[in-house]
């Protein structure tokens, strides 16, 4: 899987166990966070004059550590604090420091501000009065870096807790934590630049969606080896046909409409077959098929449920989506295929799912396990969970997404998708970014059809070298 890694507070820390097994001091790995941080603070805010917050732990040492390198480089620096430095990194990087310390409560404001008062060790809220003063000092500088993470975030579920201020950038040390990818703390900063610092990340199962790479068709391909995908239509086809329309232009080799209803406009590319009945026998049997497509317009009730269960015997790969989710609280998840993509936005997720405690990331994963089926879970940052603990979590999407067809849309790509790779993780994943990435091609106010003519252009922009169009 690539992307950035994203570890939770005990994972950093587990990681960063790890590297100082290796015999790297503590204290080297925050000269090393330090110097990355001052070097970017540095890049944007050159000789400005500086005013860096030190908190009681490790972020506060970051911060004594950065407020020492700018001022080599000639920088006016000044440093804060909340009081006395309490672990030894952060002792040796205040004894280091030969400039002015003050306190918080009387400092005055600089032009850029950094934050270095808590990161992963915050536990709880940060005091009425210290929240204040840090929003007033951000308030007043032209610009905010925070360390690692704002302070007053929690780290592993990007919950805010106590009022932060906004920040140009968030310099994220070693990978990104949860509350760098997920709202509301992940929409405090304008910018979020991952630093290494050495930390191996590897082995990490959450990371940021990163762009795929996609393979043009084989030479000796044909419309079957690409994939044949089935749309199952129900009481609305007008839904399944977009979803149909947007497996095509995401990359099968051939779409089946079964659809009760004839439907006129379609492109001739795509196939209608005629099945009146709710339990769509025939026309589901062929093993050509490579991903299976219910839930657009489906409808629902005891035929839309007779559907699904009728759909889904044949075994295929496939993928359920909006009305097929809520049939599937009737059937239950046993009768999923082993290749299966869901595709619930949050209220279809607790529909199915009911109330799972925890952060979105470990509900999207225990819903995952339990249904044994890739979760995509929809929303401005969508959460892509595999049973097998792989978790990929996308960039911030067009807020123009947010209009009709664009779940059908997003359903018929992950179908396309899942038919070419036959890989459910992958292809969530694969359909995810292109649909991003079709929906900033598409600009502003599209509708979903405009979003489905920008897939060839997003899927080409990814094509491996080698691939020919
Ligand atoms: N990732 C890495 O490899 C490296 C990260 N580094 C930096 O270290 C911090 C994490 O440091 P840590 O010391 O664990 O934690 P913090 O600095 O975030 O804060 C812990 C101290 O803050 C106190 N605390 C916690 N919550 C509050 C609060 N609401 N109000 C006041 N004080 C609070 C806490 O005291 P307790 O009472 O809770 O015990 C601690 O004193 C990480 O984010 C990076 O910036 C290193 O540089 C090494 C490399
Ligand atoms: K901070």
């Amino acid at each position: 899987m690539t992307g950035a890694a994203i570890l939770s507070a005990a994972e950093m820390r587990a990681a960063e166990a790890e590297l100082f097994a290796t015999g790297i001091p503590e204290y080297d790995v925050m000269e090393r966070a330090g110097a990355v941080a001052a070097a970017l603070i540095w890049r944007v805010g050159g000789l400005r004059d500086t005013l860096v917050l030190c908190g009681p732990g490790n972020n506060g040492g970051d911060g004594f550590v950065i407020a020492r390198l700018l001022r080599t480089q000639g920088v006016p620096v000044r440093v804060a604090t909340t009081g006395d430095s309490r672990t030894p990194s952060a002792r040796q990087a205040r004894m280091l420091w030969d400039g002015p310390v003050d306190d918080i409560g009387d400092t005055a404001p600089a032009t850029l501000l950094v934050d270095a008062l808590f990161g992963t060790g915050l536990t709880r809220g940060i005091d009425d009065a210290l929240a204040s003063r840090l929003r007033s000092l951000a308030g007043a500088a032209r610009k905010c870096f925070a360390i690692d993470l704002p302070s007053g975030v929690s780290t592993d579920d990007g919950a805010l807790l106590s009022v932060p201020p906004h920040y140009d950038m968030c310099i994220a040390l070693g990978a990104l934590k949860p509350a760098h990818v997920l709202a509301p703390a992940a929409d405090l900063s304008r910018q979020i630049v991952c630093a290494d610092i050495g930390i191996d990340t590897s082995s990490a199962m959450t990371r940021l969606l990163g762009p795929p790479i996609l393979h043009a068709p084989a030479r000796d391909a044909h419309k079957y080896t690409r994939g044949l995908v089935a749309v199952v239509a129900g009481d609305m086809p007008g839904a399944a046909a977009l979803a149909a329309c947007s497996a095509a232009h995401g990359g099968a080799g051939y779409v089946r409409l079964v659809t009760p209803h004839p439907i006129s406009g379609l492109p001739h590319a795509i196939i209608q077959i005629a099945d009146h009945e709710p339990d769509s026998r025939n026309a589901l049997s062929d093993a050509r098929i490579a991903a299976l497509l219910i839930g657009p317009g489906l409808g629902r009730g005891a035929a839309a449920v007779a559907r699904v269960r009728a759909a889904l015997t044949h075994g295929h790969p496939a993928v359920i989506d909006a009305d097929a989710l809520l049939a599937l609280r009737e059937t239950g998840f046993d009768l999923l295929p082993g290749k299966a993509i869901l595709t619930p936005h949050m209220g279809e997720f607790d529909a199915l799912y009911g109330q799972v405690s925890g952060t979105w990331l470990a509900r999207a994963q225990e819903a995952a396990q339990r249904s044994k089926a890739v979760v995509i879970l929809k929303g401005a940052r969508s959460i892509i969970a595999a049973p097998d603990g792989r978790i990929a979590v996308s960039s911030p999407a067009s807020s123009w997404l947010s209009t009709a067809g664009t779940g059908d849309v997003l359903a018929g790509l992950c179908a396309a998708r899942l038919a070419v790779t036959g890989d459910p993780f992958r292809a969530a994943c694969e359909a995810v970014w292109l649909d991003g990435d079709a929906a900033r091609r598409a600009g502003a106010a599209f509708v979903a059809d405009q979003l489905i003519a920008a897939l060839p252009a997003a899927i080409a922009a990814r094509l491996s070298k080698g691939s020919s169009c």
